[in-house]
């Protein structure tokens, strides 16, 4: 599968990339290697069963990694517990989807600040528990109230505590605003799974995802009416998604601030990437944009505006309140 990954970048680029180490070249595109959690298998040879020795790259090499190789063995249990056929069946008796880009252009040309993604998000990797008292319901219902756009919940259970039936639970709840599921979606199962439990839009990560089948899932979700946030975090990451086709009413591009391997936020990212002739192309495409993670304050979101992003996805700060509510009013100056 690395072997896949890499063959879909020109050959000196990957070779160039290989070369260089992560530190000393911001713009590397992380290559997620697809194997299954305990690597890959010993490679028993002849009948002395000789076994050819595991070695240290047979590990995860970051914590993008290691959640994607676990998702092999989450997707196959979730279809043992729900075979494709009886999701197909839930997926058709879904409610319409909603509008989540539309949703966040409206916001923006209204309050003239960028759309905000509230997330619901209850633990992460880098943070541990960010909200023990965490009730999924009430959070949304004290973002929507506060004036998010949209919301994030994220679904996935080892590594961030999350649930598809926190998305059930929301929209049963009475909740108006569109829903994006925020998962580690590597196979076209997840989308079905997200739309059926009532989410209008999901997440594909780039850096998960090599342009084949970002390709793939991209027609895949359009198939089942959900909207697209495809998420990138360097300048290289961003010129290859822009060599797909993609249609700005349907797909949004969002910039992660997160460094995937330190876990360190930096705005300036935001800033270097749009800055680029990416970036410009973006704009002048017309696609919208979201700044993602790391955003605690007013001054984080106008600094984020002004690099030309018209939307902002907001975790952390925002659920670690007490008030959610009045967390989003602040965080977008609403008296
Ligand atoms: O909690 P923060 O720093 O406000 O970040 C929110 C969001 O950007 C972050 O949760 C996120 C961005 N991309 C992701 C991909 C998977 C899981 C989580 C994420």
């Amino acid at each position: 599968m690395q072997q896949h990954h890499r063959a879909t970048q020109p050959a000196c680029r990957a070779a160039e990339v290989a070369s260089r180490p992560a530190e000393s070249n911001p713009d590397a595109e992380v290559f997620i290697r697809r194997r299954a959690p305990e690597g890959l298998p010993d490679q028993p040879c002849g009948a002395m069963q000789f076994v050819v020795p595991q070695s240290e790259d047979n590990k995860p090499r970051n914590i993008l990694e290691e959640i994607v190789w676990w998702k092999a063995v989450e997707i196959a249990r979730m279809k043992e517990r729900l075979p494709l056929a009886r999701l197909m069946m839930q997926l058709k008796a879904a409610q319409p989807a909603r509008d989540f880009i539309g949703a966040l252009r409206g916001a923006q040309a209204r309050i003239g600040k960028p759309g905000l993604i509230a997330e619901v998000k209850k633990a992460s990797p880098s943070r541990g528990v960010i909200q023990p008292n965490f009730d999924p319901v009430r959070i949304a219902q004290a973002y929507e109230a506060g004036g998010a756009a949209c919301l994030s919940v994220l679904t996935d259970a080892k590594y961030f505590q999350g649930s598809f039936e926190y998305l059930q639970q929301i929209r049963a709840a009475g909740v108006g605003t569109p829903l994006l599921c925020k998962e580690f979606i590597v196979e076209a199962y997840q989308l079905f799974k997200a739309r059926a439990s009532g989410a209008d839009a999901v997440l594909l990560i780039a850096a998960v995802l090599p342009n084949a089948d970002l390709a793939y899932l991209v027609k895949a979700s359009a198939k089942c009416s959900l909207q697209v946030l495809v998420e990138v975090h360097s300048v290289a990451e961003l010129e290859r998604v822009l060599k797909l086709e993609l249609d700005p009413e349907r797909v949004m591009l969002g910039i992660n601030n997160r460094d995937l391997q330190t876990f360190e936020v930096d705005l300036q990212n935001n800033q270097r990437i749009m800055d680029s002739s990416a970036g410009k192309e973006v704009q002048k495409r017309g696609f919208l944009m979201a700044g993602e993670s790391g955003i605690f304050t007013p001054e984080h979101v106008a600094f984020v505006q002004q690099t030309g992003c018209g939307a902002i996805l907001v975790g952390e700060s925002l659920v670690k309140e007490g008030d959610p509510e009045q967390a989003v009013k602040k965080l977008l100056s609403i008296a």
